[in-house]
């Protein structure tokens, strides 16, 4: 069944919209997590999808029916169930009860005296599914927090709908929980046929179980598509302001959000705009990450040229807002990848080029340094005093060779990050080619 927000603006009657424009299409069989930080509105579009807040523009539409003009609270009940946020349970009912009352909208008269033997075994199955059948003849007010969001997703199940709106369903369960209700929202979804979703404030979990995710922030959709698309570390920190890394699920390769904290040493002096130009850094396996840092708080623009998703240079290079040529793991730089490196040396004030091993997979990043060097282009070469080329060289003798040219051609070497610096350090702009008294 198809549930959509078109074009729809919310709100309380204030002068400013919660949601604007806002359009979200829910479909039969898919997940969809709708995620954002606190007050972006998510609970409201839960409201107005479930026909409890009337949208001032546009429609809410069930299937083909304009949800608020074509379909009243009882058929929208037949096809819509919502596990509320809170989970609050105002009369001294049951469990069973409470869950019993899902069956309603679907009986001729009062939930209980209508009820058939079909509708009590719609019940034990839903109790069954959510994990409440023991608690059937408990008061629902005297049940713990994580139980009573159990027993409303029963009532939500017993409802047998169409479609099923779930506002932080998760927010008082345990992790086996958690784990199991997602479970079964996923396997409603895909087995059934059921449109869900949920809105889900822990990132990983919406990684983990959602098929599609909706980005909100400020009443509006800013990301929308699959969770690799949607939780980026520039969408994440747009929304929320919050530093993340984000790596790869290691079992099912979806995004995990590592949140980085708001350590003063990282973040106490950097200038948001950097003040001297864009140095290109060639590095990997953590050889640039401090150095990065070093040189990003002196004020240089940082640029990282090829790196492997999953490098741990990678992650510090987006922790300091650094664009990166990224190649998948374990893979050797593409040619487009080559390409875009090339183009950042081209642009670039400077080229540093930390100790980093260099094998078949990144010998284009050298080769590159090497284009800068010979295009006049200042280059540093790091080097420490108590190591050898040839150690880090696993191209048999190639790496090497370009490593020669590119001191031929002019590149300092020095032998510790205070000489990257150094080096760098008296390049003021404008842009002095090789040669000037640079450094
Ligand atoms: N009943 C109400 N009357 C007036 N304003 C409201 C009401 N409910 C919510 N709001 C306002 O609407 C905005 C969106 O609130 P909403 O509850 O939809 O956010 P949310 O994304 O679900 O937040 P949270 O993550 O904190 O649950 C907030 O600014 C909130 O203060």
């Amino acid at each position: 069944m198809r549930l959509a927000a078109e074009k729809i603006d919310l709100d309380y009657g204030g002068a400013e919209p919660v949601l604007r424009g806002f359009s979200l299409d829910l479909r039969g069989g898919e997940l969809v997590g709708v995620v954002g930080p606190n007050g972006s509105g998510k609970s409201t579009l839960i409201r107005a999808l479930s026909r409890t807040l009337r949208p001032r523009r546009g429609a809410v539409m069930l299937a083909e029916h304009d949800l608020f003009k074509g379909r009243t609270a009882r058929q929208a009940a037949q096809s819509i169930g919502t596990v509320p946020q809170s989970t609050e349970v105002a009369f001294e009912f049951t469990a069973r009860e409470v869950v019993q009352m899902g069956r309603s909208p679907h009986l001729p008269r009062h939930p209980f005296a209508g009820a058939t033997a079909r509708d009590g075994e719609i019940v034990d199955r839903a109790m069954a599914q959510a994990g409440v059948a023991h608690l059937g003849d408990r008061i629902a007010s005297t049940l713990s927090g994580g139980e009573r969001q159990r027993v409303l997703l029963a009532r939500a199940l017993a409802q047998e709908p169409g479609v099923i709106l779930l506002d932080e369903p998760t927010a008082h369960l345990d992790i086996h929980h958690q784990a199991q209700l997602l479970s079964l929202v996923h396997s409603l979804a895909h087995e059934d046929g059921v449109a869900v979703l949920a809105v889900l404030h822990d990132l990983n979990l919406a990684a983990e179980y959602c098929d599609r995710l909706a980005l909100l922030h400020g009443g509006q959709v800013v990301a929308l598509g699959s969770p690799a698309e949607v939780l980026t570390a520039e969408h994440v920190r747009a929304a929320y302001g919050a530093r993340v890394w984000v790596r790869r699920h290691p079992t099912n390769g979806r995004p995990l959000i590592l949140s980085i904290p708001e350590d003063p040493d990282i973040s106490d002096g950097i200038d948001p705009i950097p003040a001297l130009g864009d140095v290109l850094v060639v590095c990997g396996g953590g050889t640039g990450a401090g150095l990065m840092l070093r040189m990003r708080q002196a004020g240089w623009g940082i640029r990282a040229a090829g790196l492997n998703i999953g490098d741990t240079d990678l992650e510090a290079a987006e922790m300091l807002g650094a664009p990166c040529v990224l190649e998948a793991p374990f893979t050797a730089l593409s040619e487009d990848a080559v390409r875009q490196i090339e183009a950042s040396v081209q642009t670039a004030a400077a080229v540093v080029v930390t100790d980093v091993p260099f094998g078949r997979a990144n010998l284009a990043n050298l080769r590159a340094a090497l284009h800068a060097a010979q295009a006049d282009k200042p280059v540093v070469c790091l080097q420490s005093s108590d190591a050898k080329f040839s150690d880090r060289d696993f191209t048999g003798g190639e790496a090497a060779a370009l490593w020669d040219e590119l001191l031929a051609a002019g590149a300092i070497l020095v032998t510790d990050g205070d000489g990257v610096l150094e080096a760098l350090e008296p390049r003021q702009s404008p842009q002095p080619s090789r040669g000037d008294d640079v450094f």
